[in-house]
């Protein structure tokens, strides 16, 4: 299995449970819904995505042909060799469901490695990762639909929260969705903050990366 990595870095988890939680993220080239090319936005089934994952050209990006090279790039991110009780990897995106295995889960546990996820639910997860995060999309069957935590991104027109409420997950988060205009942002940010006060089944996530100025 080759293993396309648009880019990997060592960060603060920005969102959800974890945030705050030093981590080498691991971000996937390709998307299931989405080619990631501005012209196909529109048409897209998830249009409101933020992220660059087209290609292999980002920071320490690439092609790895073996799950133990992904590995040992991935613990090279890591800082402090001698600490590694701590080292805490997040597979992302792009959808990283389409690319992650067993094999390379085990390779980084092999590190001593904690692993999470983000995904967009339209894939099993594999067994063995310590974290999935779900985040559903509108017109996308969720078929991941356990997991630690679920983030749903509001408001967004054809997909409420409250279908998902009974779901099996330990956390359910509403994140803002952000958007290129200050105003609409505002506006998904006061509607975020009223969904949660009027269900408190709900808590807020802000992606803090964003706040603080880091990646
Ligand atoms: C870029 S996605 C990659 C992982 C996976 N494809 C997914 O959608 O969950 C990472 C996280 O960012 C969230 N996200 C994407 N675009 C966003 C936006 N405009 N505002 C807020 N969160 C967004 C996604 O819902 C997901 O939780
Ligand atoms: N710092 C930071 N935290 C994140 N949490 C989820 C992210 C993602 O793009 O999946 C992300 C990201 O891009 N940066
Ligand atoms: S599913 Fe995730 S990576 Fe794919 S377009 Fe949507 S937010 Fe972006
Ligand atoms: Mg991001």
């Amino acid at each position: 299995m080759t293993y396309s990595v648009k880019e990997m870095y060592y960060t603060l988890q920005g969102e959800g449970a974890q945030s705050g939680r030093p981590a080498v993220f691991c971000r996937f080239a390709g998307c299931n819904l989405w080619s990631g090319l501005e012209t196909d936005r529109a048409t897209a089934t998830c249009t409101f995505c933020d992220t660059d994952f087209v290609g292999t050209d980002g920071e320490n990006g690439g092609k790895f042909s073996t799950a133990e090279e992904l590995a040992d790039k991935i613990a090279a991110l890591w800082p402090d060799k001698d600490a590694l009780a701590d080292a805490y990897v997040v597979f992302t995106g792009g959808e990283p469901l389409l690319q992650l295995d067993t094999k390379l889960l085990e390779a980084c546990k092999a590190h001593g490695f904690e692993t999470g996820v983000e995904t967009n639910g339209t894939q099993i997860a594999p067994a063995h990762l310590d974290w999935v995060c779900v985040s559903p999309k509108p017109d996308s069957p969720l078929v991941q639909d356990s997991g630690h935590e679920l983030k749903f991104i509001y408001p967004q027109e054809t997909l409420s929260p409250h279908e998902f409420a009974d779901y099996d997950f330990e956390h359910f988060f509403i994140q803002p969705m952000e958007v290129e205009d200050p105003g609409a942002y505002h506006h998904n940010i006061q509607a975020s903050i009223v969904f949660c006060l009027q269900n408190p089944q709900w808590r807020l996530s802000l992606q803090t990366h964003k706040i603080i100025g880091i990646s």
